[in-house]
């Protein structure tokens, strides 16, 4: 292999010779190193290098002759030895001396080097022997030029010849293309040994160094492992700990992909967002923290944190991810809200007006009506948005679970609590919203400690005595009829107060049956859906009872676009024939309402009238599941979807009166004075 070349081109071939030595010694004997000097003006031959450095800047022009065309010439930077600038540090402020050196030029560099590196106070005076006039001083300092300092001088302080500054060797280094983690060690080491005026690069090489050396040792010794890999999914550095964790011993995987080693798609290694992954791995459960390192330089690369978790944390775990799952970011905005009835305008209109509030908001309506959208674009468009949407379905935690959740623990609370404790969710959501889904759930101890944290504003987290103000706004929703539960005595009815400062009430997609195909449309599109629906199957689904509302609609529409069909026929709707039948033949009677010969002797409607009735005098209404319930009671049977029938029949008769929502069914006065004259 050809050896690196460099020429040191230098006027005085003595000072070339003290830089080559240095170098040298640097570079351990690695590099060719040639001397090349000046003499009457011309340089001997021509100069074959890869890299030249000269002496001074008045050489330039005269070696660039000499140098071959794409060989880059550098200057040396000089500068003292410590050994030679622990002679002139405790010279006392305000000494004066000679500063003796061959010639002018290089008298005034070392007097401008000297102040550089700090003696700025002393006073220095050039001296070199052509020099007509020089103060007659007692001391005179020089840079080994011992021969021609004047007899009169009494005391001589050599501080030896300049040297190679770390500048100079870092330049080197950098133009040369060398591989700098190789020389990172003696570049310390150079730059301790000697002075230099550069206090930029010192800082750096110095700082960085222990940085470096910081990161190392907690690379180390952190129990978790680190993966560090680029942006083709390669491994470039990784924590013994990792090794460990892979390889079961610490062989090295550096070199290897990241998709093989840790048996993940490619798609999974590239990620935009932090993502927590549990993986198996040499028979561990391995949770995983997979970061996009953007931001560090490393394109698409990023960094793995390995964690191996027991099987408490691993419930932990599971129950983060519900929690998570939710996000602690707002995601839906106002125009996510699909529909132009006016009770879904009128609904979207309340909840802009209750953003602007603080008070605790309580969303009521049926499952899947879009509450926890609601949710969102409360937050969303309030003075809380730029902070954390803490989302948390209290349905989905065991008792015990949910308050750690909400309140968090500190270390040692109980056993198998995390080590230094857990944040809990009101803490996290501090300064923003903490939306508590299907509050209904919420057991009674739990809410009377919620209680407490929503009039105290200050949560305690379990086994801890520090108490900690928070400020949260509360969002809470439930598809169940919570004053029902206060009744029960399921539910505190103080709690449901603080609550429900700001109520609001999300419409049924029965209540607004002109909003169904609109947002049908909407959500054929996001699914690339290319069918259309048939006459029959759009009359289906504007009588369908959509009990499940917009959720039911939307898997229905994601169900069709797989289908792949052109025309969506009735036999293509997945549900039941008989509960097909039974709508299709509703609409049916309701098309020919007009022409429908209700027969009032039949017994079915003044048995559902008289039931109604029934409940009229006890001043209740009564929902089609009841209806069905009591009916059976009487050994009819009859489902939910026959029981709206019937009543959108007496509905039309002005007999009853159907409530929005799941408000139930009323009998009206025409339908009293109907049953008394049977
Ligand atoms: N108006 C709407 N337009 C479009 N999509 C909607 C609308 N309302 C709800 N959705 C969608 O319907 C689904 C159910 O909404 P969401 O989870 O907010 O309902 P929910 O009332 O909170 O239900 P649950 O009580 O079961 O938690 C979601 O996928 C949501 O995106």
């Amino acid at each position: 292999m050809k050896r690196i070349k460099l020429t040191i081109v230098s006027v005085d071939k003595k000072i070339a010779e003290g830089y080559k030595q240095d170098i040298e010694k640097f570079f351990n004997g690695t590099i060719e190193i040639e001397i090349s000097s000046i003499e009457k003006h011309e340089i001997i031959k021509e100069i074959d290098a890869d890299l030249i450095l000269i002496s001074t800047y008045s050489i330039f022009r005269l070696v660039k002759q000499y140098a071959s065309k794409d060989c880059e010439i550098i200057k040396i930077n000089t500068t003292l030895s410590k050994k030679g600038y622990e002679k002139i540090r405790n010279l006392p402020v305000g000494t004066n001396a000679l500063l003796v050196n061959v010639g002018p030029s290089t008298a005034t560099e070392t007097i401008s080097l000297l102040y550089n590196i700090g003696r700025k106070d002393i006073e220095l005076y050039p001296y070199y022997p052509e020099i007509k006039e020089y103060p007659k001083l007692d001391i005179a300092i020089t840079p080994g030029e011992v021969k021609i300092i004047p007899n009169s001088v009494k005391t001589i302080i050599d501080i030896g010849n300049r040297v190679t500054d770390v500048s100079t060797i870092l330049n080197i280094i950098t133009k040369l293309n060398l591989n700098k983690e190789k020389y990172k060690q003696k570049i310390l080491e150079y730059c301790n040994e000697t002075i230099t005026a550069n206090y930029g690069i010192r800082y750096i090489v110095t700082e960085n160094y222990e940085l470096e050396n910081q990161l190392d040792m907690l690379f180390e010794n952190l129990n978790e492992g680190i993966i560090i890999y680029d942006e083709s999914g390669i491994i470039k550095d990784s924590s013994g700990s990792a090794n460990k964790l892979i390889m079961n011993d610490y062989q090295n995987i550096v070199g290897e992909k990241v998709k093989d080693i840790l048996f993940i798609n490619e798609n999974e290694v590239h990620v935009l967002n932090t993502v927590e992954k549990v993986l198996k791995i040499n028979q561990n459960d391995i949770i995983a923290t997979i970061v996009p390192a953007k931001k560090v330089g490393l394109n698409n690369g990023g960094i793995i944190i390995l964690k191996k978790f027991s099987d408490v944390e691993r419930k932990m775990h599971e129950h983060r991810q519900m929690v998570m799952g939710k996000g602690h970011k707002s995601k839906y905005r106002l125009n996510d809200i699909i529909g132009s009835s006016q009770e879904i305008k009128k609904c979207k209109q309340i909840a802009i007006r209750m953003a602007k509030s603080e008070s605790s908001v309580l969303i009521t309506g049926e499952s899947g009506t879009g509450k926890e959208i609601f949710a969102h674009i409360i937050h969303n468009n309030s003075k809380r948005r730029d902070n954390q949407f803490v989302a948390v379905n209290c349905s989905s935690f065991p008792e015990n679970l949910l308050e750690s959740e909400l309140f968090g623990y500190e270390e040692g609370a109980f056993t198998g609590a995390k080590k230094g404790g857990k944040q809990g969710l009101f803490e996290i959501a501090h300064g923003g919203t903490l939306f508590l889904d299907e509050i209904g759930e919420i057991p009674i101890h739990l809410q009377n400690r919620l209680l407490r944290v929503l009039q105290e504003q200050e949560v305690m987290r379990i086994g801890g005595d520090n108490v900690m103000h928070i400020d949260v706004r509360i969002i809470a929703a439930t598809n169940i009829d919570l004053e029902k539960r206060i009744k029960e005595g399921q539910f505190r009815k103080d709690l449901y107060y603080r609550l429900s400062v700001l109520p609001l009430s999300v419409p049924s997609l029965r209540e607004r049956e002109n909003d169904i195909f609109e947002i049908f449309e909407y959500y054929r599109k996001k699914y690339k859906g290319k069918f259309a629906l048939s006459d029959e199957v759009k009359y289906f689904f504007k009588n369908y009872g959509w009990d499940g509302n917009i959720r039911e609609l939307k898997n229905y529409v994601e169900y069709f676009a797989n289908l792949e069909k052109l025309i969506i026929e009735k036999n293509d709707i997945p549900i039941s024939n008989i509960e097909k039948q039974d709508v299709l033949k509703f609409h049916e009677g309701v098309n020919n309402i007009e022409n429908t010969k209700v027969n009032f002797e039949e017994e079915l409607y003044t048995i559902i009238l008289k039931i109604l009735y029934t409940y009229y005098r006890q001043k209740k209404k009564i929902g089609r599941k009841q209806m069905s319930i009591e009916l059976e009671k009487q050994n009819i049977c009859m489902s939910e979807q026959e029981v709206r029938n019937y009543l959108k029949i007496l509905e039309h008769y002005g007999y009853v009166e159907i409530g929005i929502g799941r408000g139930g069914t009323k009998i009206t006065q025409n339908g009293v004075n109907k049953i008394s004259k049977l």
